[in-house]
C-alpha cells in the first residue's frame, strides 16, 4: 500500500451516486475527498456520510462561509457535528468572522479562503484589488491567521509568497490544479500539480482534470504518482 497523495478530489457531482462513485474510485489514491456547495446544498448532511463510505477517507467540507461572525458561528456549529476535518471560510469575512469559525468548530481545520482562483488580474482590478495578488493574499492570510485560521487557500501561483510569509506551520491548500496541457476551464490563476507541491503547498484540490477523466481512479492514481517521483527525488 502506497501512501495517499495530497490530494483533495473536488466531488463536484450532480447527483450523490456519482460522488459516492467518484469517492471509491480515487480514494485508494488520494487523502481527501472534498465536498462543496453543488452536493451539499442539494442532498445536506447525508452526502458527508455517503461519500465518506467504509473507507472513512478524510472529508474537507467546502461552504465557504462568509456572513456576520454570529451567523458563521452558529453554521459551523451546525456542521460541526459532522466532523469534516476541513472547513473553508471566506477570509474577505474578517477577523471576528474567522474567529468565530475557529471556536464553533474546534475539531476541524478552519481553512479561510483568499483570493479565488477564478479571478484574473483584470477581474482583481475590477473589485478594487489593485497591484499583483501576491500582496493582496498575503494580507488576508496575515489577518486569518491572527485569528486562529490553521489553514488558507490560495491559487498556487502566490504559494510560495504565502508560504514566505505564514512559515512551515499553516496548512497551504492550492485549487486551481491543472496537469501539464489540461485546459484551465474557469480557472484563471493556475499552475501544475507539481509547481504547486514545489512552490509549498500540502494540499492540492482538483476536481474536473480527474472527475471528468473517462477514469477518475486512473486519473488520480497518475496524479498521486507524479508527485510521489517528486518526493523520492529529494
Ligand atoms: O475553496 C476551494 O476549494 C476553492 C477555492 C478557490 O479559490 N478556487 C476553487 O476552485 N475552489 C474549489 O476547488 C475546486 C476546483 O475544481 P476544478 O477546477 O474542477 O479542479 C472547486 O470545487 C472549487 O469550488
Amino acid at each position: 500500500m502506497t501512501t495517499p497523495a495530497p490530494i483533495a478530489v473536488a466531488l463536484d457531482a450532480p447527483d450523490l451516486e456519482t460522488a459516492a462513485r467518484w469517492a471509491g474510485l480515487v480514494t485508494p489514491h488520494v487523502s481527501t475527498v472534498k465536498v462543496g456547495l453543488e452536493l451539499y446544498l442539494r442532498y445536506g448532511p447525508d452526502v458527508i456520510a455517503s461519500v465518506r463510505g467504509a473507507s472513512g477517507v478524510r472529508v474537507f467540507l467546502d461552504l465557504k462561509l462568509h456572513d456576520i461572525p454570529n451567523t458563521v458561528a452558529a453554521a459551523a456549529r451546525a456542521v460541526a457535528r459532522l466532523k469534516p476535518a476541513i472547513l473553508t471560510v471566506h477570509a474577505a469575512g474578517g477577523p471576528a468572522m474567522v474567529q468565530a469559525a475557529v471556536a464553533a468548530a474546534p475539531d476541524a481545520q478552519i481553512a479561510a479562503v483568499t483570493l479565488l482562483t477564478s479571478l484574473s488580474d483584470a477581474d482583481l482590478r475590477e473589485i478594487g484589488i489593485q497591484g499583483p495578488p501576491d500582496d493582496a493574499v498575503r494580507r488576508m492570510a496575515a489577518v486569518a491567521v491572527g485569528a486562529g485560521a490553521q489553514a488558507l487557500v490560495c491559487s498556487p501561483r502566490e504559494v510560495a509568497a504565502l508560504r514566505a510569509e505564514v512559515g512551515p506551520g499553516i496548512t497551504l491548500i492550492t485549487p486551481g490544479v491543472r496537469p501539464a496541457g489540461a485546459d484551465a476551464q474557469d480557472q484563471a490563476r493556475v499552475a501544475t500539480p507539481e509547481d504547486a507541491i514545489a512552490n509549498g503547498a500540502d494540499l492540492l484540490v482538483i476536481g474536473r482534470p480527474i472527475t471528468g477523466a473517462p477514469d477518475p481512479g486512473a486519473a488520480a492514481a497518475s496524479i498521486a504518482a507524479t508527485l510521489r517521483r517528486m518526493t523520492d527525488k529529494e
